[in-house]
């Protein structure tokens, strides 16, 4: 998917939402367990809920390959469903990696073409030649992580490198790679106040920002510091709305949490005008 096409679908939806597939066997609701596939069977009953309210999904590996085959078998059938029945909609592999060249792409073609997915999370600790790899494939996004929402964010990501705080290293560097037009960041919605500085370093690019709901993060500071003329902004929350109930009514129930911030992000696409 171009960049264009998902900024017409943030305007059109009037929501740069992102949904965060994070399903966990031990957080579902009971009845579902005895689907043949339960996971599938969650994430289905969530987009057919939701797709209306959001402009992109994003599983995070980690939560199917705790599943093993099974794990991935569902992974696979997630993204075959979004690409077949809503191929407008904007898909996020959150798997974290990056590796040599050669295994690099071998990553990239697992989550790009057999997978089928339109953008992936990517670790920048391994340098140039660990993220081209997937900046090579055209239409495809790679999302580097610049700025974490978590606590240990501040062990390395903020410490100095000649003065500069290395989150800001990573953005100036990426923006030497090759292809770097296909490049997005990630940036926690817990360290919104970042976002004016990180602004100045990457003033284009889309910001994949996760840590709205369960960690805190206020979405009101995320599009002051972080909006741009394209909005650029893709906000996610996962546990918040996939987990909104235990019981039948959890995909309703999931909807109605997705309505809540698609409204809130309405309002600040309303104050952009
Ligand atoms: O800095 C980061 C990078 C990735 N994540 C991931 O986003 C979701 C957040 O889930 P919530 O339930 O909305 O907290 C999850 O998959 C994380 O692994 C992040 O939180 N922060």
């Amino acid at each position: 998917m171009t960049t264009e096409h998902l900024i017409s679908e943030i305007h059109k939806k009037q929501s740069f939402l992102c949904i965060g597939l994070d399903t966990d066997l031990e957080k579902i609701p009971p009845h579902l367990l005895e689907e043949e596939d339960a996971i599938f069977a969650f994430n289905k009953a969530i987009i057919d809920a939701t797709h209306h309210l959001c402009v992109a999904y994003k599983p995070n590996t980690a939560f199917y390959e705790a599943y093993g085959i099974k794990g991935w078998k569902a992974l696979g059938k997630t993204i075959a469903y979004l690409n077949e029945n809503h191929p407008e909609i904007f898909t996020i592999a959150d798997a974290k990696r990056g590796d040599i060249g050669n295994t690099s792409t071998r990553y990239a073609k697992a989550f790009f073409e057999e997978f089928g997915f339109d953008s992936i999370t990517i670790a920048p600790y391994m340098g140039k030649d660990s993220v081209e790899p997937f900046l090579a494939f055209e239409n495809k996004h790679t999302i580097l992580l610049a700025l974490t929402s978590n606590e240990g964010a501040f062990d390395f990501q903020t410490q100095k490198v000649d003065g500069v705080p290395l989150y800001e290293k990573v953005l100036q560097t990426s923006l030497t790679y090759k292809n770097a037009d296909n490049l997005m960041y990630v940036v926690g919605a817990t360290k919104a106040s970042y976002l004016a500085e990180i602004r100045k370093i990457v003033p284009k690019s889309f910001l994949l920002v996760p840590g709205v709901g369960a960690q805190g993060g206020s979405l009101k500071e995320v599009c002051h510091f972080g909006m741009n003329q394209d909005i650029g902004l893709l906000v996610n929350s996962s546990r918040g709305i996939i987990y909104a109930s235990k019981n039948r009514d959890f995909a309703s129930q999931a909807a109605l949490n997705a309505e809540a911030l698609q409204r809130q992000m309405q309002e600040e696409l309303k104050s952009m005008d």
